[in-house]
């Protein structure tokens, strides 16, 4: 769909399209979310950065977030039925208010990103994927958050399906469908949708990953894995090097425990890494550039063109995503 500019916005269909992120609680994550919305201006995203914000968020952090540029959108909790939160870990129950998100319909599409995600490329052309599918990045099941799980337990990871295999003896069930990360994912807002995700959270027991679990089962038909570029999960660096190549990552997810740059003190497991600690620094660089900061970017029309000549190189997984797309619909049989 081809862009229009009207006010001075751009816009696809007379519908929008931004980054989303999810802030509660009157913590440290607002440092999260500031350093993600001075990074995607670093990365020269034409997007806006939405933030999905708790009625517990303090009104100064809505400040702060309004004074780096941010649309701050009020919602309100999603729980899921009080007699099953004890299913999921305590710590993600709150992330169940993410779905909130699907009724940002002024939006044609959005990117989802975690607070504790950066963006160190521009990644604005994952608008342009073709519509219908849910893309996100596959995660990991090799950490001890995992422990409660069969693939867990038999050292099955998706990341390495052919490592050790899932057994076809059927003693447990079948192998577990692709999986993603839910700290970014591109999706289209709809309010049928979000209406059927509440509906659907009344009747479906809450388990660990909470809200991560439940997008899982719900978009399992029309989930599309995009490569870890555009969300390098940390404990791939561990777990996988083989499938990373670090100096590509767009995007850095800093998911790993005691891996929020904000709160680093490099005593956990694994934070003594070189590679954390450069990636921890990478993050503390943007926050701390003052010239980032939105009272002082002064971009000049000219400079976004330069951008957006430069995002030209379309990615090799892009195009044939979009091929596949045209293939499916020319072969799928026609209505008629
Ligand atoms: O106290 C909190 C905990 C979480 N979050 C939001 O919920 C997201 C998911 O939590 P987190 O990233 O800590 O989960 P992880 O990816 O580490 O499992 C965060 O990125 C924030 O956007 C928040 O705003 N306040
Ligand atoms: O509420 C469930 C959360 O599940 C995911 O985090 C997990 C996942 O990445 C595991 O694979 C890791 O082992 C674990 O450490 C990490 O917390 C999302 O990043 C987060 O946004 C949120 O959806
Ligand atoms: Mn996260």
């Amino acid at each position: 769909m081809a862009p229009v500019m009207n006010n001075n916005k751009l816009s696809y269909g007379g519908k929008k399209r931004a980054y989303v992120t999810f802030l509660a609680g009157n913590g440290d994550y607002v440092k999260g979310v500031v350093g993600l919305a001075k990074g995607l201006r670093k990365a020269n995203s034409k997007y806006p950065l939405v933030v999905a914000v708790l009625p517990d968020v303090p009104a100064d952090h809505r400040r702060q977030l309004v004074d780096q540029g941010c649309i701050v959108k009020d919602i309100q909790p999603v729980y899921p039925p009080d007699n099953q939160t004890q299913f999921a870990m305590a710590y993600y129950v709150l992330n169940y208010s993410k779905l909130r998100i699907w009724e940002f319909v002024e939006y044609s599409r959005l990117i989802y990103l975690d607070g504790d995600i950066q963006v160190f490329e521009n990644i604005d052309h994952l608008f342009d994927l073709p519509d219908g599918s849910f893309y996100a990045v596959k995660d990991c099941f090799c950490e001890k958050t995992w422990s409660h799980t069969p693939q867990y337990k038999i050292g099955y990871c998706q990341q390495c399906p052919d490592k050790v295999t899932w057994p076809e003896t059927g003693q447990l069930g079948p192998k577990p469908p692709l999986y993603f990360n839910a700290g970014m994912f591109v999706y289209e807002p709809s309010l049928p949708t979000y209406y059927n995700l509440l509906e659907t959270l009344k009747v479906v027991p809450p388990t660990p990953f909470a809200e991560q679990d439940f997008l899982n089962m719900y978009f399992k038909d029309i989930y599309k894995p995009i490569p870890p570029v555009y969300n390098l999960v940390l404990a791939m660096l561990w777990r996988h090097p083989e499938n990373i190549e670090l100096n590509e990552a767009k995007v850095v997810h800093y998911c790993a425990a005691g891996a929020k740059p904000w709160r680093f003190t490099g005593q956990e497991e694994n934070m003594e890494r070189e590679d954390i600690k450069m990636l921890v620094e990478k993050w503390w660089d943007i926050y701390n550039d003052e010239s980032l900061d939105y009272k002082n970017v002064n971009v000049h029309c000219g400079q976004k063109e330069d951008v957006q000549k430069k995002q030209q190189t379309i990615p090799q997984f892009f195009t044939d995503l979009c091929e596949a797309a045209v293939l499916h619909c020319t072969k799928a049989p026609s209505a008629a």
